[in-house]
């Protein structure tokens, strides 16, 4: 008689190949197969783009271009606003040969990337909120930093969560905000203060604008002052910069296991934020005792059991979506607004007389009253500027979705599961909307026209576009009109000769070496 394992070997072994040729077969299946159905039917929806190669798709195009241009861009060293063609040189170079709609693709997903107004309206009129994705790719790639959040939370889910933070960031719940944003920006302009008058004129301001608006979104929207979520902001920002320093090869089959370091370290801090948040949401909860008058921040909100639209109670969020919002919250609440005020002060530095107009405004509108935040409305040439801003760098340089049907243009059709990627920084400084001048600083051009002469509704979409628009702009144009407000009454400034233009996307649109400003004390 055979020993009871030789009987065994035949069909462990028929079951290990069983099991290893329909790994073969999935892994075969969503790498090659999928991916070619996608490319066949996307260019026989009309699309066309630069040829993919497996497995990297276009990346290693892309990174060559960069990397050519970089080494070849002299330009770099005098300071211009034509800044497309350097932070993305790929788009900029296929936008020549197939226009301004086109397919391209990061490893095996492709992208259908729009930086046409007109075809952007057409595709966005027939979707409401609730039906548009957000790619698969990025959602799994960013979830350490983003989780299920506003961001990237859909369908369903996300009207219930739109639904009860949107009113967080009207404007009569904001105002009870503005005197936190006067308090934490006066520290930094003491700090300013100080350094000025022990000989230190030259300072890098981007890291205290970014504190100031950390500290800021940590008190107006969760109640915690910065010391308590000091080490949540250190680990948000160094899970963004594991994110996106490296090149990690986002789309790329597997790229989770070659880039294993990278994968373990954000897990971990992934896991050390989310240990953090729970223990903020944990006191919170703890701590609310007056039903009656609960905390009107946007922890509050989350936490208050909500009526939904129908007239039925909103279900509750589970202590994974409060984190996943938490977090969504304390990283978008501050980085995109510290930036687009950075780029101010940088383009405010280049044209002293636009500081002069904001000081003379602020005279009129303010005067010698304390600045409330009723009158920052009125500051109509700041706003100007700051659309100017975020036209020429825009904080938040594009905005991604996925179908999840399939969505007729015109002659073309985006088929269910196209990823896109709208290029609002090529839409900014396209010629052929804005004219002759796209690349220089003239706020004016937004006098009467909140278009700023734009040929289309849709060409300038700084805060995104339909019901997926930036849920935080309300906070973002009062915290920005407040901190310049405080700033431009303060301080002259200049740029320091040590500044090196250097725009660079690392998520947002950033200064690669930081704001060197060099300040002078108004009397
Ligand atoms: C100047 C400052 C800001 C800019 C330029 C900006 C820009 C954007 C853009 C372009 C989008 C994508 C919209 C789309 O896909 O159509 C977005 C979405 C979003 N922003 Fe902002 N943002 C700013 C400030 C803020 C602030 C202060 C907060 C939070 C307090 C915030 C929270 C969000 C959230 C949660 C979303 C996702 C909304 C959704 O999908 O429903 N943003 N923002």
């Amino acid at each position: 008689m055979e020993p009871l394992y030789q009987l065994l070997i035949k069909p462990l072994s028929l079951a290990m190949t069983i099991l290893l040729s329909f790994v073969l077969w999935k892994a075969f299946f969503i790498c090659w197969v999928l991916p070619t159905r996608a490319y066949n039917k996307l260019r026989k929806s009309g699309f066309g783009g630069p040829i993919p190669c497996f497995p990297l798709g276009n990346i290693r195009e892309m990174t060559m271009t960069k990397k050519k241009i970089r080494s070849s861009s002299p330009s770099l060293e005098y300071i211009s606003h034509d800044i497309y063609p350097i932070i993305f040189p790929y788009f900029s170079q296929w936008r020549e040969l197939h226009g301004k709609v086109f397919v391209y693709w990061l490893g095996i997903e492709p992208f259908l990337y729009i930086a046409d107004p007109e075809f952007l309206t057409q595709m966005s009129s027939g979707v409401i909120g609730k039906k548009w994705g957000k790619p698969n790719v990025f959602k799994q790639d960013r979830k350490p930093l983003f989780g299920n959040g506003l961001l990237m939370v859909e369908g369903d889910n996300w009207v219930h969560h739109r639904h009860t933070i949107t009113p967080v960031f009207l404007p009569n719940n904001l105002k009870a905000m503005g005197s936190m944003m006067v308090e934490s920006a006066t520290k930094m302009i003491d700090r300013w203060t100080s350094l000025i008058a022990s000989g230190e004129p030259e300072i890098y301001v981007e890291k205290d604008i970014m504190r100031t608006y950390s500290e800021i979104i940590a008190r107006a929207a969760f109640g915690v002052d910065y010391r308590i979520s000091q080490e949540v902001f250190t680990k948000l920002r160094a899970m963004h910069l594991t994110l996106f320093k490296s090149n990690r090869l986002v789309g790329v089959p597997f790229n989770n296991i070659v880039y294993l370091k990278q994968t373990i370290e954000l897990i971990k801090l992934s896991k050390d934020v989310d240990q953090l948040l729970l223990s903020m949401i944990t006191n919170r909860k703890m701590s609310v005792v007056d039903v009656d008058h609960p905390q009107h921040d946007l922890l509050g909100f989350l936490l208050e059991e909500k009526s939904a639209g129908d007239g039925q109670l909103g279900k509750k969020f589970s202590d994974q979506e409060l984190i996943d919002e938490c977090k969504t919250f304390f990283f978008a609440g501050h980085e995109t607004t510290a930036l687009a005020l950075t780029w101010t002060l940088f383009l405010l530095a280049l044209h002293p007389e636009w500081q002069n107009q904001l000081r003379e405004e602020i005279k009129q509108v303010v005067g010698d009253r304390p600045l409330d935040p009723t009158m920052v409305a009125q500051l109509k040439k700041m706003g100007w500027v700051m659309n100017e801003v975020l036209r020429l760098y825009p904080a938040g340089p594009n905005s991604q979705r996925q179908a999840r049907e399939d969505i007729r243009v015109g002659n073309f059709v985006i088929p269910n599961g196209t990823n896109m990627w709208i290029d609002i920084v090529g839409m900014n400084h396209d010629p052929v909307l804005w004219g002759d001048d796209v690349n220089e600083f003239r706020p004016e051009r937004f006098k009467g026209d909140i278009n700023g002469g734009c040929k289309y509704k849709m060409g300038f979409v700084p805060f995104g576009f339909g019901g997926r628009m930036c849920v935080g702009r309300n906070l973002a144009m009062m915290e920005y009109k407040i901190v310049l407000t405080l700033i431009l009454t303060s301080f002259s400034f200049s740029l320091s000769p040590t500044y090196h233009h250097s725009p660079t996307i690392m998520l947002s649109l950033r200064p690669a070496h930081g704001l060197p400003l060099i300040l002078e004390q108004l009397v």
